[in-house]
């Protein structure tokens, strides 16, 4: 059985004197998707910040691929889209896609930048602009590019669809699947549960420093007698 892509076992972690995470037991699978949600607050964000080793934990374990992931190389198979995307405003599109990639030590790919670009519906001429000239969508959707341009086994995407237009979500979406049929796996937050639905294999909850739920969207609306997701996290969070 292959290591779990991400393994978190009673992760705790307090901000500020508040108990954000309290026991926190969540795993990702090689080529599953899973959304996180919660309401504002939740601790989504500072989930996300432990697993990166970003802050340190006060209780628990979390393992990438099996390694733990306050070792540098645990975080070598994983790409990470930050909440605020803000890239620096004096590149291009072009130059900022090409600096991520030798930063990561990939050489830079025309033609797989073509094809995100592409699938992304990233405007070409939008590339050959300095990023001070981005609306709000043009910019996530140049972090998304960035990130799922990396040739990576673990995706972790803090918000992708913030900003994003209809279009550009479903986009989105269909790049997400293409990571997932090459197998690589992706926790992404979001508060759009009409995505996760869509999306996600499975869905976690994360309320009152816990995950309330976790599994498929359809089991989330059983569990809560639903008739939709929104309505069973309701039910998870009231
Ligand atoms: N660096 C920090 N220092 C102190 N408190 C923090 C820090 N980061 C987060 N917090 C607090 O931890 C709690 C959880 O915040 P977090 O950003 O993780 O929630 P979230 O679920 O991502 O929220 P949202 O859905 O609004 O993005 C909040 O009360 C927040 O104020």
């Amino acid at each position: 059985m292959p290591d779990p892509a991400l393994c978190l076992r009673h992760v705790a972690k307090r901000q500020r004197g508040h108990q954000v995470l309290a026991g926190v037991d969540l795993d990702v699978a090689p080529g599953e998707i899973v959304g996180l949600a919660g309401i504002n607050g939740a601790g989504k964000t500072t989930l996300l910040r432990c697993l990166l080793d970003f802050c340190t934990l006060d209780a628990g374990s979390i393992t990438l691929f099996g390694v733990p992931h306050t070792r540098p190389a645990a975080r070598r198979p994983l790409a990470y889209l930050p909440e605020r995307f803000n890239p620096p405003a004096h590149l291009t599109g072009s130059e900022f896609l090409a600096h991520v990639q030798a930063l990561h030590g990939e050489r830079p790919d025309a033609a797989a930048t073509g094809t995100m670009v592409r699938a992304l519906e990233l405007d070409e001429d939008a590339l050959g602009q300095t990023a001070r000239h981005y609306s709000k969508g043009m910019t996530q959707k140049l972090g998304l590019a960035a990130t799922l341009l990396l040739a990576r086994d673990l995706y972790v995407l803090d918000e992708p669809t913030s900003g994003l237009d209809p279009k550009a979500r479903a986009l989105f979406k269909q790049a997400v699947l293409a990571l997932r049929a090459r197998g690589a796996a992706v926790l992404l937050t979001s508060h759009a549960l009409a995505d996760v639905d869509e999306l996600c294999d499975r869905i976690a909850i994360l309320h009152a420093g816990r995950i309330a739920f976790a599994g498929t969207p359809a089991a989330c609306a059983a569990h809560y007698r639903a008739a939709s997701l929104e309505q069973a996290f309701l039910h998870a969070v009231g």
